[in-house]
């Protein structure tokens, strides 16, 4: 008889009703603005977003209720020490269908798609806990009075991160078992006897203790944040022949574009976007029209060559909208395949590119079909 994969349903609980006293004077770290917003917008976006996460609890403290309005997911009130607001959190899924849940420190607002798809793919392979840690790289000491008395191996250490996630009744029934003051919720599942699985952690995922914790993570999430727009803009005159090609798309026509390379306006205005968002010049720069190698070339060329360069400068694309701007031909009919094409050049989703055409209501060159224009913008955003 067939197996049928039983359904995991998971859930974040994120703890957030710490006071944040080493982080200084001022409100509660997790309500402190880190690079343009605050530090639990970052942390409930990075699970609110993700595909694997069905449901999230947010333990506040008492006298921060209010705070969290607007915030998703189920509101918790959370207790005086860490491991009594993970309790309180989970106590709120106890009655759910929740196989799986995910614990995670508010204060890891740096906490990326990767680390958090680590935990929940072991704990899909049959994990009864699994958490984010880095081996230990610098050497340990021991130390009294400014001055180093030993020193300690560091084989076999870790740096323990959060989300740890656990099968949620194993979990849940550890934390009821548990007496208190465990540093964390891995220590709490192997009081219980549950093995936890090592998963892959990220510098990034640290954990705001100190003030200066703000600035390191501002520095990072800032940087994760690039993002490029640009423009490009083409024309084509037209000459006699039977065809154009437009976005890749070869389309028979009465007259032909003139170029150097296929002509494609509207690849061309894209591949300069996409140069324009890197400051990278524009197609003339990479693929100057005096040399032959480039005589009826297929703009596929020049379009990859961005989009390589793109990568290599550590950007993805967002997304590409283009512009054709022709009384003839029509480019509706055309429109799905030049998208499908493009898409496939620049590694894009068919809902990431954008060709859409008007005419110039008979004004102008491209009015009087002397040729055909195109404008195109490109987002790109750091890997
Ligand atoms: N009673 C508590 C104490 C801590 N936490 C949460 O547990 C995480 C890790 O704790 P920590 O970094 O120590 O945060 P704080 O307790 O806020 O900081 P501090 O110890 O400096 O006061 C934080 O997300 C914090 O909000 C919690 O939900 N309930
Ligand atoms: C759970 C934890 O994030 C693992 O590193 C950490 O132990 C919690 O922070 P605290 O400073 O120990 O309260």
């Amino acid at each position: 008889m067939p197996m049928t994969k039983p359904l995991q349903k998971t859930a974040v609980v994120i703890v957030a009703a710490g006071r944040g006293t080493r982080a200084g004077p001022g409100a509660p770290k997790q309500w402190r603005q880190l690079a343009g917003k605050r530090v639990i917008d970052w942390t409930v976006t990075a699970f609110e977003t993700h595909p694997e996460i069905d449901e999230i609890i947010l333990v506040l403290h008492p006298d921060d209720m209010h705070l969290g309005n607007g915030l998703p997911g189920k509101h918790v009130s959370g207790g005086t020490t860490r491991d009594s607001s993970v309790k309180n959190g989970l106590e709120a899924l106890a009655n759910s269908d929740t196989t799986h849940v995910l614990i995670h420190d508010v204060a890891r607002a740096g906490i990326d798609a990767l680390t958090i798809s680590n935990v929940v793919s072991a704990l899909a392979n049959g994990a009864k806990g699994a958490a984010p840690a880095l081996p230990v790289t610098d050497a340990l000491w021991q130390g009294e009075d400014g001055a180093v008395t030993g020193t300690r191996s560091r084989e076999k250490l870790f740096r323990a991160q959060t989300p740890q996630g656990f099968d949620f009744k194993a979990i849940l029934a550890a934390h009821r078992a548990h007496s208190g003051g465990a540093a964390d919720d891995v220590e709490v599942a192997r009081a219980a006897g549950l093995d936890v699985t090592i998963t892959e952690g990220s510098e990034s995922n640290l954990k705001i203790t100190t003030a200066e914790d703000f600035a390191r993570l501002e520095t990072h999430l800032r940087g994760t944040m690039d993002v490029r727009l640009g423009n490009g803009f083409d024309v084509h005159a037209f000459e006699n022949g039977d065809h154009v090609v437009l976005c890749g798309v070869r389309i028979p026509h009465d007259k032909a574009l003139k170029g150097h390379s296929d002509a494609d306006v509207g690849m061309h205005a894209v591949t300069d976007a996409i140069y324009g968002a890197l400051a990278q010049g524009d197609i003339g720069r990479h693929f100057p029209p005096s040399e032959m190698a480039w005589k009826d070339a297929d703009s596929a060329i020049f379009l990859e060559h961005a989009v390589k360069l793109a990568d290599k400068m550590g950007f993805k694309i967002s997304n590409i909208d283009c512009t054709l701007i022709c009384e003839q031909p029509k480019i509706g009919p055309h429109a799905p395949a030049m998208m499908a094409r493009m898409g496939e050049i620049m590694g894009l989703e068919e809902n990431r590119v954008s060709i859409k055409a008007t005419t110039s209501e008979k004004l102008g060159f491209t009015g009087r079909e002397e040729g055909i224009a195109a404008i195109a913008t490109a987002t790109l955003v750091s890997k």
